[in-house]
This record gives structure tokens, sequence and C-alpha cells, in this order.
């Protein structure tokens, strides 16, 4: 594509130097541009890409996008706003793929990841072949990709889209988390369904309040359906959770059609007759479109919603309730969440990815639900990364366990210890007994302890990292994982 045809779509534009040059890529990453690329110059939250210019221009960079002129010798389009810029151009450079399929993603604090895969999963079976991004992996066609985040860049985006739609993929499935939103990494994807899970504490290293973490997720829903389809499967929906708070707030701002789920009366597709033992969940669901009955593999009422919010979305994409009902019953369950690790111990260990205070109330009060014995929990807390929510998910953790082992978990570039410490801070204010936990930096030597401490009938619960393999300390990853760590304890144990 001709740099002049790219820079057209942009409204406010100047171009310094000829624009009759071709553009054969879009990067915007220094370290990864390629000849014949246009580079895209972005302010970042730590470095700025205007510094990676030059070295961009080394590597064989055609043209720069800038904010502002530099002093190099290519032709250089000078925007207002370069991450706009490129998610305009990506789209126009790509030739707009999400309009090529149908496009459902998933907002909300917690249950993200395992929506997307339960959707994913109904439409595969009913033949629709669907690609999903998000935090485990982004795969389609049968190949997958590692993710280093859980929604990607604008760039990124695009071009994963446009393969998808190269290799036949009709739906894409994916999780679009606040920081994406805020960033405008969706802005120019053209979604079909929007689905809010819930919205709880996290993230207010970021976006400070809760007032800016609601309004952040809001974009999805203000962006979505201002213009009506008069089909019914071109129409714009926003599937919103009825029994969480935000829902009223973002249900006022869209204009798209909005369809409800929950446990509330009002909700158009709804559950009851709830029951949760540690095989699985059963409930009831009545639908704008009939009633079933269904067994889910997954343990916790939190699983309820994601599948009601599936539910909907199958629903809405013309699939039968009975095609549904057979898919969600034979999803044995989503990576690191709930994950039962079996080495024939007389205990049960679970490993699962609750990482906010509200995940992590919800998967304790789920496994006191079964558990016989007693509850023994190992979590920690992130690093870089919301410290408000460190005490509170302390005194949860004692609150509803026997044991609690305070660990490491992402330290990154804070001092582990004092992570820790944070989280201590809680179990003190709560006046927590000192033998009722421990604080012990390696989490390795904290399952260890944790699995050795289990009698018979107990519930190991490891908490925070689910399906990460690793363990992030500064900024190097090391290769941990939870699952690999619990069996290899259990076996120490039987020695
Ligand atoms: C706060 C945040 O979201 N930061 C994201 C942001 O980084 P940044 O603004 O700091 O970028 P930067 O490092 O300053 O670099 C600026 C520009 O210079 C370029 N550069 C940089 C170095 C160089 O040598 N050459 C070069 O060209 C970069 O490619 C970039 O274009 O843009 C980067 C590139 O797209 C992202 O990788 C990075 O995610 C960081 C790693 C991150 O940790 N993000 C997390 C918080 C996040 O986004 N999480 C959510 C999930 C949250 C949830 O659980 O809901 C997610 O969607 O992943
Ligand atoms: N609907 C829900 N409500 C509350 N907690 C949930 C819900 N679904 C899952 N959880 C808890 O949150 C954890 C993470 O679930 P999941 O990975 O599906 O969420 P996510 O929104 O994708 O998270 P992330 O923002 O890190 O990508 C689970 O391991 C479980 O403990
Ligand atoms: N998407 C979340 C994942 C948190 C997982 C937890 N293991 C941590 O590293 O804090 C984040 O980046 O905040
Ligand atoms: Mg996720």
């Amino acid at each position: 594509m001709k740099l002049n045809e790219l820079a057209s779509t942009l409204t406010i534009a100047q171009i310094t130097g000829s624009g009759d040059i071709t553009i054969t890529g879009l990067q915007t990453d220094s370290r990864k541009v390629a000849p014949g690329d246009l580079f895209i110059c972005l302010p970042g939250h730590t470095v700025d890409g205007h510094d990676y210019a030059a070295q961009a221009a080394d590597q064989g960079a055609a043209a720069l996008v800038v904010e502002r002129q530099l002093n190099i010798d290519l032709p250089q389009v000078i925007v207002k706003d370069s991450r706009y810029a490129m998610a305009v151009m990506a789209d126009a450079f790509f030739g707009s793929p999400s309009t090529h399929m149908k496009m459902i993603g998933v907002t909300g604090t917690n249950g993200k990841t395992t929506t997307t895969y339960l959707i994913e999963k109904m439409m595969n079976d009913h033949g629709v072949n669907t690609g999903l991004i998000g935090t485990i992996q982004m795969r389609y066609g049968g190949r997958t990709f590692p993710m280093s985040g859980t929604t990607p860049e604008a760039l990124e985006l695009q071009r994963s889209l446009d393969d998808m739609s190269a290799n036949g993929v009709q739906c894409c499935v994916m999780e679009v988390s606040s920081h994406a939103l805020e960033q405008g990494r969706v802005k120019g994807t053209d979604f079909r369904t929007a689905i809010f899970t819930n919205l709880t504490q996290d993230h207010l290293d970021y976006h400070k309040t809760m007032e800016d973490y609601k309004a952040a997720k809001g974009l999805f829903f203000s962006r979505l359906g201002n213009k009506f389809a008069h089909q019914r499967n071109q129409r714009k929906y926003a599937v919103l959770n009825a029994d969480d708070e935000a829902t009223e707030y973002f249900a006022k701002m869209t204009a798209a059609e909005v369809i409800t789920y929950g446990l509330a009366h009002n909700a158009d597709v709804r559950a009851s007759e709830i029951s949760i033992t540690a095989q699985g969940t059963h409930f009831h669901v009545d639908t704008f479109l009939g009633s079933t009955d269904i067994q889910l593999s997954m343990v916790g009422k939190f699983n309820v919603y994601n599948a009601l919010a599936a539910i909907t979305a199958g629903l809405l994409e013309g699939l039968e309730l009975e095609s549904i009902k057979k898919s969600l019953e034979s999803v044995p369950g989503v990576d690191g969440r709930v994950e039962s690790v079996n080495e024939g111990q007389p205990f049960a260990v679970i490993v699962d990815y609750a990482h906010t205070p509200d995940g992590l109330e919800n998967v304790l009060k789920t496994v006191k639900e079964f558990a016989k014995g007693r509850v023994i929990t190992v979590f920690g807390c992130g690093g870089d990364r919301d410290r408000t929510k460190r005490p509170i998910m302390g005194k949860l953790a004692a609150k509803y366990s026997d044991v609690v082992m305070v660990t490491s978990d992402n330290p990154r570039t804070e001092n582990p210890d004092l992570i820790l410490k944070d989280i201590e801070a809680g179990l003190l204010e709560d006046s927590v007994p000192q033998e009722k936990y421990q604080l012990i930096v390696d989490r390795r030597e904290a399952i260890q302890k944790a699995i050795e401490m289990a009698s018979p009938d107990d519930v190991v619960l490891i908490a925070g990292k689910g399906h990460e393999t690793y363990q992030i300390l500064g900024h190097t990853k090391h290769d941990f994982d939870d699952r690999v760590v619990a069996k290899e304890a259990i076996r120490g144990m039987n020695k």
C-alpha cells in the first residue's frame, strides 16, 4: 500500500518527503522493524517510541508516523495522536478484518477467559469456525500462539484478525481488558456483541479509582451500536450481568440492544436451582428462547454466571439451547481455573487464577462448600500492580481458610518481602493469630509446606497464577508452574 493512500485515511495529517512509496508492513517496536515498514512512534508509559525512530531507520523503515517532526531523513506523517492514527491505519492496511467476521468481546474484572472459552467451544461445536484471543493464548485453525498480555495492541490485533480471516475464521471471541479500552487497542474493531461479566476491585494502580475503572469499561459499551440494523443478524448487543451494580451505567450509555443475564428475577437469561458439589455445578436456566437444565463439570457459583453470559451470546448467534447445553456440559474446565492436581494424595489440591479480592473470595467460598477438612490457602499478590488489594486479599484469605501461606506472585520490580508485608497488614488489622499464617517469600517452599501439612480431607488452594508457567522477578521470567511444583511436592511427600 502506498504511504499517501494510508495517510489519506487520517483527517489531520501532514506528510513530509515523498508519499509515493510502498509500505509493506506496519510496526511500533523498533526492534522488530523490517525493510519497507512504516514505523509508528508511540509515546509510551515508560519510554517514548520517538526515541527509537533512528534505530527503526537503521533497520530499514521506509517512513515514520510521528507526533512531532524528527530530524531523520525519511518521509514522515505528522499526526496529532499516533495511537489513534495507528488504529485507523491498521484497520485500513489489513482491510477492516473485523467486519469480515462476527466479533464477540468480553470485558469485566473476572471471568473473561472462562466465558470466552465457553463461547469458543459452543460456536466451534456448531460448525462456526471460531478464533479466540485472550490471557492464556490466541488460537484458530488448529494453531495456538502465545500472548504477552490479555488484549493485543491495535496493530497486532488487526494483523491477527486479518490472518484469522484469511484462514476462514467466521467468528472471533476475545477478551477486552480495561487497559485495552483506555489505550484504544480495540478502536476500529467492529464488535457485534459486547459482554460484561462483573466489576470489582483490581488495577487501581492504573485506573486510580473505581469510578475511572468503571468508565474505562464503559468505553466498550458507549462505542457500540449507534447505527441500528433492522435485520436481527446485523444487530449490536450489549450482554450485561443483571446482578452487578455497574450494569445500569453501561445500559444507559449504549445504543446497542441490552440483553441481561443473572439470577435476578427480571434477567432475560436467568439461572435458578443452583447446586454445587466437588464434581460440578447444576442449574436450571430460563431464556427468551426456552428453558433447560445444565450440568457443568466446572465448580463454583461464579461459573454459572460465566455460563449464562456464554448461553446468551450463543442464543444471539442463532444457536439452539439444546446444542448450547451439550457444548457446555462437555467442557472439562479451563486451564488453571479451579484445576485439580491429582497424584493419588488423600487430600485435594486446587490451582486457581484468582488474583483479585472478589476472585479469591469466590473461589474460597466454593472450596469451603465442599471441603470436609481444613482449607490451606497459598497465595500472593503481583508486584507493580494495585497495592490496595493486598491487605484486602489477606483478610479474605484468613476469613475463609484455616491456614494461610502468604507468598510471592510475580513480584516484578518490587521487593518481594514488602509485598508480603502489605498483605500481612490486612491480617494484623483483623488480629489474625500468628499461628494461622506464615510469610514464605519462596513460592516453591510455600507450596511444599502447605502440602506437607495437609491431612486427609483437607483442601490446599494455590491461588493467583493458574495457567502461568513463570514467576517474574525483576524483568525476568523464571520457569514456574504451580501444578508442576505441587505434583513434585506430593511425590516428595510419599517418599
Ligand atoms: C501499562 C500498559 O498497558 N503498558 C503497555 C504499553 O507499554 P508502554 O506504554 O509502557 O510502552 P513503552 O514500553 O513505554 O514503549 C513505547 C513505545 O516504544 C516502543 N519501543 C520501546 C523500546 C524499544 O527498544 N523500541 C521501541 O520501539 C514500544 O514498542 C512502544 O511502541 O504498550 C506496550 C506495547 O503494546 C504493552 O506491552 C504494555 O503492556 C505492559 C507490558 C503491561 O504490563 N500491561 C498490562 C498492565 C496490561 O495491559 N494488562 C491487560 C490485562 C489486565 C487484566 O487483567 O484485565 C492486558 O490487556 O494485557
Ligand atoms: N464470573 C466470575 N466472577 C467472579 N470470579 C470469577 C468469575 N469467573 C472466574 N472467577 C475467578 O477469577 C479467576 C480468573 O478467571 P478468568 O481467568 O476467567 O478471569 P479473567 O477476567 O480472564 O482474568 P484476567 O483479567 O486476569 O484475564 C478464576 O480463577 C476464578 O477464581
Ligand atoms: N492480567 C493480570 C494478571 C494477574 C495475575 C497475577 N499472577 C499477577 O501477576 O499479578 C495482570 O496483569 O494484572
Ligand atoms: Mg483473562
